[in-house]
């Protein structure tokens, strides 16, 4: 029996909009039928952060290794660091079935693009320039220098978002997961109608 590939779905956004944060919510709920892609980067883990579970972590040179042997399925340098998606796993992952979810910055997220341009892009919009500088502030994680660098790169990042299917207000968490979820929900009911369609046609033949 043909089995179905599972959707790749792509969160992106400028840094500091919230996507960590729907991630997490979104992976909280039960309900939630799609598989984290754990991405790799160089940077140092944050306080609390676990090796293969927020990120795995690694060396530049071994970073560049995995660059030059092809496994990656996109990668980008930011703010200093890279970070990138291990291909194998969202291939597998695919393969089998299942959904996987990426949330990853915009230059990586067009890679995908390229590579992979049957999947499902979506771009978490802050409501304003004001509230992205309020939240990185209010995290607390990085200098000064760092957010004034992460803010004036989100101007170049807000200028993608016509690039993404859809543009999600991250206004408030729970009502960004909720049309998150129904943008998924409505994809699979789309693919399904064209793959009945599909079938139909070479049934009439
Ligand atoms: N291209 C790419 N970007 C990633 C990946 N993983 C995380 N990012 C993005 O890299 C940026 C910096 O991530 P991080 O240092 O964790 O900071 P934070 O997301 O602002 O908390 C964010 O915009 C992430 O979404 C990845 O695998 N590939
Ligand atoms: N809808 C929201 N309203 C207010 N604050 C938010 C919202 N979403 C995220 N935040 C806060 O904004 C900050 C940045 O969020 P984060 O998820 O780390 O962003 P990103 O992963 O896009 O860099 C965090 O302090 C987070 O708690």
């Amino acid at each position: 029996m043909f089995k179905q590939r599972g959707l790749l779905i792509v969160l992106s956004g400028p840094s500091g909009v919230g996507k960590g944060t729907v991630r997490k919510e979104l992976f909280a709920s039960p309900d939630t039928n799609y598989e984290y892609s754990i991405s790799m980067t160089t940077r140092q883990p944050r306080e609390g952060e676990v090796d293969g579970v927020d990120y795995f972590f690694r060396t530049r040179e071994v970073f560049e290794a995995l660059i030059e042997e092809g496994k990656l399925l996109e990668h980008a340098e930011y703010v200093g660091n890279y970070y990138g998606t291990p291909l194998d796993y969202v291939n597998e992952t695919l393969d089998s079935g299942r959904d996987v979810f990426l949330e990853i910055e915009v230059v990586g997220a067009a890679q995908v693009r390229e590579k992979m341009p049957d999947g499902l892009f979506i771009f978490l919009a802050p409501p304003s320039l004001s509230h992205l500088e309020q939240r990185l502030v209010g995290r607390g994680t990085e200098v000064l220098e760092v957010i004034a660098s992460r803010v004036a790169k989100a101007r170049d990042e807000l200028e993608m978002m016509d690039l993404y299917d859809y543009v999600v207000e991250n206004d408030e968490v729970t009502k960004a997961c909720d049309r998150i979820n129904a943008i998924v929900m409505a994809e699979h009911c789309r693919r399904e109608r064209v793959e009945e369609r599909y079938l139909a046609m070479l049934e009439g033949e």
